[in-house]
């Protein structure tokens, strides 16, 4: 044993996720030297550093060196004082919880017809549908319970060929989570006292309660691909977040996914005068401003906003200044928080559009900014100031100040650099400064200057929109020229203002020193936003068309036509990845998907295997896809069986319905049940096998041609395909942006026009699997404002020609899956694609209001009467 309990600690955490000494040594070793042996930062989140860096290390390096073995030789290293490598992988320093769900025991199904019963052949009835999906059949149906608990105790593969293999798909999969202990399932049962309540309609809409905002920051802990550069701090406010995502399908930022620093640039261009192509005036005033290092700060020359000013160093470091003139005088003025004003700002511009106001404007926004900040000075808050005097502690990479003039006017200053001298604290109220929009004239920020977290969405965003990019001073291996992908050309915008088009690209991409920013937003915003989809032209029919309204972002181009009316293409940003609006919890991390959950030995293609291997254990021992790359037919018919008649399936209640929860809290109505789903699990990163491997299919993302069209027949766009498919055929996945169903009720109730299109669905194929499910953890899809092409997926009432199935990639934690849309049987091209949405017809209090159906099916529920109940599969 080492002499040094710690390491001793190190390696049995490692030991219990599978990795051995050899493999955790020379890496330890190096985050000792990188974290100056600051053990606490190691151990946190059970190692999860260290797990993390190993993980990378190994996946970095195709031939893996032997090393010594003995433990001692780390702490005898830790001296040594070559240069560590960096991890690969970086790390939040905030603490935080690991969730995860306890388990239940497995359940094991009855098994399903060879053919759903038609609704008109069975007297229950399907259910009603939902408008947020969940299949929950509602209280006042005849659910049928789970008899059958059956545990998966050995987790060993079951044979491909016993016909349980789907019955075992649940036992499995709730046996997956390593050191969790194993409930059972909240089933519908008397004895444990969970009331079986008929569906109220008569819930009282309450508005949930918001997460105060120090617990928005740090609820994010994602792990980037390897494919992307890291973000130091994930942005916090109201833009989503991408989310992790397997294989880009575009190469892009560092090959090998190892974002290492570049030296500074010591070349005497600065980014303002790369981006006006000339070489910067000396003699243009530099700030004298304390917290800027002595590189001076040049103002391009085509800014000429009055109240704005920019200016940038040789070495990329850029500070915006903007002028608040409306304080003059105000004897109520007193400074609040950056952090708080950047809040209020979030609230103003982003809440009630989301997708971007097609009047969105950076000099708009940084308007409203120091509106904000005069609304929330006049309204002095003392608690805000202490926020901002905590949240000042923490070690941020941009910096901002806000300065106010004697004469009350305002001058915030938003500042990007690494390298700052230290921060000083903010004496509040803070209001003696002379103010000026020449940056060589304000005051330094040692007297006033507040530091708290900015959010750099706010700042990406300004980098995308803005005439003058901004750029930070962090130098990466990230090039953002790297950051675009290659995408077709586009036909010339016709009627919509695309402000975030190639000049905007490219002043990005001029600033050479690109702040740290998560790939994807940085693709979002420069190449999505404002909302519009403005590539649309009018062929020779005079059909509105676009091209791609993917954008580039999928490996096929999806057109989009409207040969029937005048309606233009929809305002939303496309991604090809879900991104996390704000509060919900995805804790992704390799280190939590044991060898059991992954295929560390496998090589190639697993579905070859002659045993599958133990990714497989998830449905049962045996893969979900066939060598073709289609669903299988027990699965695809229980899962279609499940869709068509939910009553005849397990369900579980849970023990309090975030559904519930976030309609009315004091009141907590009783659940109404939760369909128990069939998952796949596809291969991934700690897998083995090869990006190619047939258990990898919703992960490569949408490869079939897809059209999005105006229907003729008044559901508004919908999705078709253009070429013929078989059944079982993955179409595309659910994307968009992950919420709360807490921030979703939130978003629903506050939004203006109800009735319009909504589009989110729940995750919530495994909340039975814990006691109370917390808020964070309750997930749902929302694609209104970011969302793929899966938005345009109209509903069909019970013969939908598409199924979805929750599909376990990046974590073993059901709480975040992905939704795939699988074929329900052969589809000829230029059929609509549909689903049902579970849409229960007759529900009047539902957040949401249905849409009138018109679904054209023979079993349409909002036809047919008398009414049948059916679950909702969304809210
Ligand atoms: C996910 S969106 C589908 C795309 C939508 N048609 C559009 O134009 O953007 C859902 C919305 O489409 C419309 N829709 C979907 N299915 C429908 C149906 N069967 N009948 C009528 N409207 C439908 C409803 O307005 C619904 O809120």
């Amino acid at each position: 044993m080492p002499s040094n309990p710690k390491v001793a600690k190190a390696f049995r955490a490692m030991k219990n996720i599978g990795i051995s000494q050899e493999k955790v040594k020379p890496v330890l070793k190096n985050l000792l030297k990188l974290y100056d042996k600051n053990w606490e930062l190691i151990e946190e989140e059970n190692y999860r550093a260290l797990a993390d860096a190993i993980f990378e290390k190994e996946e970095a390096t195709d031939s893996k060196k032997p090393e010594n073995t003995e433990q001692e030789e780390v702490l005898e290293e830790e001296a040594a004082d070559e240069e560590p490598e960096r991890p690969l992988k970086r790390l939040r320093s905030r603490h935080q919880e690991v969730h995860s769900s306890s388990i239940s025991a497995g359940t094991s199904f009855k098994k399903v017809e060879e053919q759903a019963e038609l609704p008109g052949t069975n007297p229950q009835g399907c259910s009603q549908g939902p408008q947020l999906n969940n299949r929950n059949a509602a209280a006042e149906s005849q659910s049928v319970p789970c008899l059958t608990y059956v545990r998966n105790k050995g987790k060993q593969p079951v044979s491909p060929n016993s016909a349980d293999r789907w019955e075992n798909n649940a036992n499995s999969r709730k046996n997956r989570l390593k050191g969790k202990e194993t409930q059972p399932p909240q089933i519908i049962s008397k004895e444990k006292g969970l009331v079986l309540g008929k569906a109220s309609h008569a819930s009282i809409l309450k508005k949930p309660k918001t997460e105060p905002d120090i617990e928005m920051l740090g609820t994010h802990d994602i792990i980037k691909p390897k494919d992307e550069p890291y973000t130091v701090a994930m942005p916090q406010f109201e833009v989503p977040i991408a989310v992790i995502h397997p294989e880009p399908s575009n190469d892009k930022g560092s090959s090998n996914g190892i974002a290492s620093r570049k030296q500074p640039d010591t070349s005497e261009t600065s980014a303002a005068e790369l981006r006006g192509g000339r070489k910067a005036d000396k003699d243009i005033p530099t700030s004298s401003n304390g917290l800027v290092t002595s590189h001076e700060l040049v103002k391009p020359q085509n800014v000429c906003y009055s109240n704005i000013d920019i200016a940038s160093s040789t070495f990329g470091e850029v500070k915006v200044s903007i002028n608040c003139d409306a304080a003059l005088g105000r004897s109520d003025f007193h400074l609040p928080s950056l952090e708080g004003v950047v809040k209020l700002v979030g609230d103003k511009c982003l809440k009630p559009f989301k997708a971007l106001d097609p009047n969105f404007s950076v000099p708009k926004l940084m308007k409203d900014m120091c509106e904000c900040f005069l609304e929330l000075g006049t309204q002095y808050n003392h608690e805000l100031q202490e926020t901002a005097k905590v949240d000042a502690e923490n070690d941020i990479g941009y910096r901002s100040m806000a300065l106010v003039s004697p004469n009350g006017s305002i001058n915030l200053e938003l500042d990007s650099g690494e390298d700052q001298p230290e921060k000083s604290q903010l004496p509040l109220p803070c209001n003696g400064h002379t103010n000026s929009t020449q940056t060589d004239q304000t005051t330094s920020a040692g007297n006033c200057g507040s530091v708290p977290e900015i959010d750099q969405n706010i700042l990406e965003r300004l980098m995308s929109e803005s005439p003058v990019a901004l750029c930070g001073s962090k130098n990466l291996e990230f090039d953002a020229r790297e950051a675009q992908p290659e995408k077709p050309q586009l036909p010339p915008c016709n009627s919509h203002n695309n402000r975030a088009s190639t000049d905007q690209i490219a002043s990005v991409e001029n600033c050479g020193s690109a702040p740290e920013i998560d790939q994807n937003i940085l693709e979002h915003v420069t190449s999505q936003s404002p909302g519009p989809l403005c590539e649309s032209t009018q062929d020779e029919t005079g059909s509105c068309v676009v091209t791609d309204i993917t954008r580039g972002q999928e490996e096929v181009m999806i057109s989009l036509v409207n040969e029937v009316n005048d309606r233009i293409p929809p305002s939303f940003n496309y991604i090809a990845h879900n991104v996390v609006f704000q509060n919900a919890y995805l804790n992704f991390s390799l280190a939590r998907i044991g060898d059991d959950n992954s295929c560390s030995t496998c090589s190639g293609d697993c579905l070859s295997l002659s045993t599958p291997c133990a990714c497989a254990y998830e449905t049962g021992g045996d893969f979900a896809y066939t060598k073709e790359g289609l669903v299988k037919e027990e699965l695809l018919k229980e899962s279609i069986s499940m869709n068509r008649d939910p009553k005849k399936h397990c369900q579980f209640f849970c023990k309090e319905c975030p559904l519930e929860r976030s309609k009315n809290e004091d009141i907590i109505e009783p659940c109404k049940g939760h369909l128990v789903r069939n998952f796949i699990k596809e291969c991934w990163w700690k897998c083995r096998c090869d990006k190619q491997c047939g258990n990898r299919v919703v992960q490569r993302g949408i490869s079939r041609k897809l059209q999005v069209f105006m229907t003729p027949d008044g559901k508004g766009w919908g999705l078709r395909t253009l070429e013929d498919l078989p059944r079982g055929a993955f179409i595309c996945e659910y994307v968009g942006e992950v919420l709360t169903n807490a921030e979703l009720f939130d978003r629903v109730s506050q939004s203006p026009n109800r009735e319009e299109h909504s589009y989110p669905v729940l995750l919530d194929a495994d909340w039975g699997s814990e006691g109370v499910l917390k808020d964070e953890d309750a997930l749902c899809l929302d694609a209104t404002f970011f969302g793929n092409v899966a938005r345009f997926i109209n509903h069909r009432c019970f013969d939908s020609n598409m199924v979805e199935i929750p599909v376990e990639i990046e974590t073993p934690d059901h709480h975040y899956y992905h939704l795939a849309f699988f074929t329900t049987r052969k589809v000829k091209a230029l059929e609509e694609l549909t689903w049902d949405y579970g849409i229960d017809f007759d529900d009047h209090e539902h957040p949401v209001k249905a849409f009138k159906c018109q679904c054209g099916s023979k079993f349409c529920r909002n036809m047919k009467r008398p009414r049948r109940t059916r679950a909702r599969k969304g809210w």
